[in-house]
């Protein structure tokens, strides 16, 4: 069986996602895209895809069996509900939504459909460096964890697209997500402390440095740079009673010369993650030809859209921002507990 699935978004990761449902994966076949830039997405149409002039006709066509949204964060909320009245799986790119509401809007619609439609993009789950340190973690070995260092470098963020905001609601979310996954945890609070500006940045808020506290009583303390020039570093460290785990450095040549010794960091996301972003489809796809998802949820999406939202409120006021969820609904109890393999 042959999934047939429409692409919303052909910007830069609508395009490697339309090249590995193309060229990597089997199983499934790309029939239709859109973007608001029509142009844009005829150029980038595979063979014998129709191009729609509006997301919502895709998502409602019936050549269409599952959809990929990789439009902006803001157009995500009426694209979702639009996948959930037609009852199409649909695998969205983070952030789920930019907003609590909105969040809370889209879990109110799939509890009422009754099944789980959407997996969420939070791709560093399906990575294996992260998934053995999860293993670990799990394992008890070390002991109850204590604290956890998140480290997210971006070499640069595309100038005037990137927002001021975006730090918080479209990069944190990764380290939200991750957090709470590794160490089997909810974050209850947050701060934010801003350190003088990168210049690279203009005048984009940047670097930004934000402690998630979480239910257990566990810190978790994130660096968020997105100018750091030298390339794409994302780093994780669990501290725990009995020792420390890591994520361990990329495989790569160890070069010696005149300038000492050195490994070459990837250059963005689309190399550091390649392997996790194809794993995660290929369990999408899985899930989505028996007409549900499996992997992170919309109740993980509204988790990480909690925190953004307490971030930038803590950045705003320098102080500490309690979070309080809505009672977790029957549909996402599996959502945490997702083992590592
Ligand atoms: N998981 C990851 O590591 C990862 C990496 C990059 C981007 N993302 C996410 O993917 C999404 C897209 O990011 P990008 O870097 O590809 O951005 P981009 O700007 O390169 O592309 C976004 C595309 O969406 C289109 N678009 C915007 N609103 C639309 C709408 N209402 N309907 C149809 N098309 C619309 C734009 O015209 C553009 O072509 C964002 O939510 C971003 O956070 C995730
Ligand atoms: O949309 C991207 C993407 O999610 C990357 O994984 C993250 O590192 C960037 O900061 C973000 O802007």
């Amino acid at each position: 069986m042959t999934l047939k699935v429409g692409v919303i978004g052909t910007g830069m990761i609508g395009q490697d996602h339309i090249r590995r449902l193309t060229k990597v994966l089997s199983g499934v076949d790309v029939v239709a895209v859109n973007d608001i830039d029509v142009k844009r997405a005829a150029s980038v149409a595979p063979g014998g895809a129709v191009v729609f002039e509006t997301a919502g006709d895709l998502i409602r066509s019936e050549t269409v069996e599952a959809v990929v949204i990789c439009s902006w964060g803001p157009a995500h909320e009426a694209q979702l509900l639009d996948c959930i009245a037609a009852g199409k799986p649909v695998f969205c790119e983070k952030p789920l939504v930019t907003t609590a509401a909105a969040a809370r809007r889209v879990i109110e619609a799939e509890v009422a459909f009754g099944r789980r439609l959407i997996q969420v993009g939070f791709m560093r789950r399906f990575d294996g460096d992260y998934r053995r340190l999860k293993a670990v973690i799990d394992s008890g070995s070390l002991g109850t964890p204590l604290t956890y260092r998140s480290v997210h470098r971006n070499a640069s963020v595309p100038a005037g697209l990137y927002t001021s905001d975006m730090p918080l609601n479209d990069t944190l979310v990764h380290d939200a997500d991750i957090s709470r996954w590794l160490l089997s945890d909810e974050v209850k609070g947050v701060e934010v402390r801003l350190p003088r500006r990168s210049s690279r940045g203009g005048d984009l808020r940047d670097p930004t440095l934000v402690l998630l506290h979480l239910a257990s009583g566990a810190l978790v303390d994130v660096e968020i740079s997105v100018n750091i020039a030298y390339g794409y570093d994302i780093r994780g460290e669990v501290s725990c009673e009995n020792g420390v785990a890591s994520l361990p450095e990329r495989p790569s040549a160890v070069i010696r010369d005149q300038h000492g010794v050195r490994q070459r960091v990837p250059e963005d996301w689309r190399e550091r993650f390649i392997d996790a972003y194809d794993q995660e489809f290929r369990e999408w796809i899985a899930a989505a030809g028996q007409g549900t998802t499996t992997g992170p949820s919309t109740w993980d999406g509204y988790a990480a859209t909690l925190v953004a939202d307490a971030a930038l409120r803590a950045a705003e006021t320098g102080a500490f921002q309690p979070i309080t969820m809505v009672a977790k609904p029957g549909l996402y109890d599996t959502a945490i507990a997702q083992a590592a393999e």
